[in-house]
């Protein structure tokens, strides 16, 4: 029996493109019999611009466009709402889909800040709906495929994640989300928040850590004329571990991305990035028994994962099945896990100096 999820999007901008026509790709595609999506409401700032975009990403005729977010929460058609609205705006939105009865697939950052986050969590459970982070790079197989290597030590220990995520945003006005301080813009919660996914895969749920929380130890940012943060670094702190993680982001630069795993025997490089949507990684062991790691060839292994259609459909996929099971959170990306992402978040803007106004941060 297939279980098929009746989806409304709201805010109608690039990343709600993506993941329409993502739903709406045959899941034989990626190899899926057991669920399948729907799109049967878009809410926007005008029905024309709902109207355009259902039809655009090919969505059944019966399909209806709002020209509100509302109309999309109350309709009874929908099943779970999926918000791809700027950062700003998340929590708002989230808010108002679990009032109207609504399962929630909210973009990533969930939440400009925790507190934010534990209120939906809270509100989900007492509405009993389905709460999710939009982390959509943890339900990629290759990721999956990557910490189970990393846990059973295919790099010996692990001491060291290092992290950058960095891309250019040229032509844009300050009023665009990503320079927008009012729209929660800068590089720390649009980038930031995938150099955190992988550090979470590698270092927080390995076995050995005991899902202990990491410290921010230090947070450095440079500014642009917006007053958003353009470039940011932060050290992360594993003492379960005795690990640690060097995350970056930038939003001025761009360059070459940086997904490097070091552990006692090798390296793990991932390739092909951005760190949002890689598609191969490299293991790179040396002899161990070589004194001197520096100078020796490694027996380098490479795995390759390329990706039908963008790679959206494997989160809306997880949602789908945990509407069918009954279950309010995923063990992937649970509740705590996007707490835990808001809190260190919050912590490097405040080290490194970015303050959203209080009206986007409040409950
Ligand atoms: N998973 C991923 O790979 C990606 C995720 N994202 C995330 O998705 C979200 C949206 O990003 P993206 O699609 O690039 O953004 P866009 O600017 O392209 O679209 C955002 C949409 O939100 C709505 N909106 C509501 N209020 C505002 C406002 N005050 N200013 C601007 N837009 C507003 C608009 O839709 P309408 O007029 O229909 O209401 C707009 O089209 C962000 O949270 C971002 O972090 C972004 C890119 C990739
Ligand atoms: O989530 C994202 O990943 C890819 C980037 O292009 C985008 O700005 C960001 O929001």
């Amino acid at each position: 029996m297939v279980f098929t999820l009746n989806f409304g999007i709201v805010g109608l901008g690039g990343i709600s493109e993506t993941f329409a026509r993502d739903i709406l790709s045959n899941p034989a595609d990626r190899g899926v019999k057991d669920v399948q999506h729907k799109l049967v409401a878009a809410g926007s700032s005008s029905e024309k611009k709902a109207a355009d975009f259902l039809s655009r990403v090919g969505a059944s005729s019966d399909a209806k466009a709002y020209a509100s977010y509302q109309g999309v929460y109350d309709d009874p058609n929908v099943t779970a709402v999926y918000i791809g609205t700027p950062h700003s705006h998340h929590y708002h939105n989230a808010r108002d889909s679990l009032l109207a009865g609504k399962h929630v697939l909210v973009e990533k950052p969930a939440v400009i800040a925790a507190d934010q986050m534990r209120a939906l969590a809270k509100l989900a459970k007492e509405k009993n709906l389905t709460l999710m982070e939009a982390k959509w790079t943890r339900f990629f197989p290759m990721l999956k495929e990557i910490e189970e290597k990393i846990h059973n030590g295919v790099i010996g220990d692990v001491k060291q994640v290092h992290a950058d995520f960095g891309q250019t945003f040229t032509g844009l006005s300050g009023d665009h989300r990503i320079f927008n301080i009012n729209l929660g813009g800068g590089s720390i919660m649009d980038l930031m928040p995938y150099p955190l996914i992988w550090v979470f895969t590698v270092l927080f749920y390995h076995p050995q850590n005991k899902l202990t929380k990491p410290a921010v130890r230090g947070a450095t940012c440079i500014k642009n004329e917006f007053g958003v943060d353009e470039m940011t670094t932060a050290l992360l702190k594993f003492p379960g571990l005795d690990a640690d993680a060097v995350i970056s982001s930038n939003i001025n630069v761009g360059s070459v991305s940086t997904l490097v795993i070091r552990g006692t025997k090798g390296e793990l490089i991932v390739h092909d990035l951005p760190l949002s949507r890689p598609l191969s990684y490299e293991v790179r062991l040396r002899d161990v028994n070589n004194p001197s790691p520096d100078d020796q060839e490694r027996k380098v292994t490479r795995f390759d994962h390329p990706i039908p259609h963008h790679g959206m459909h494997w989160e809306a996929d997880e949602i789908a099945r945990l509407i069918s099971a009954g279950e309010l959170q995923s063990k992937r990306v649970p509740w705590d896990d996007s707490i835990l992402s808001a809190e260190l978040l919050d912590d490097i803007r405040a080290q490194a100096g970015i303050n959203f106004p209080a009206s986007i941060e409040k409950v």
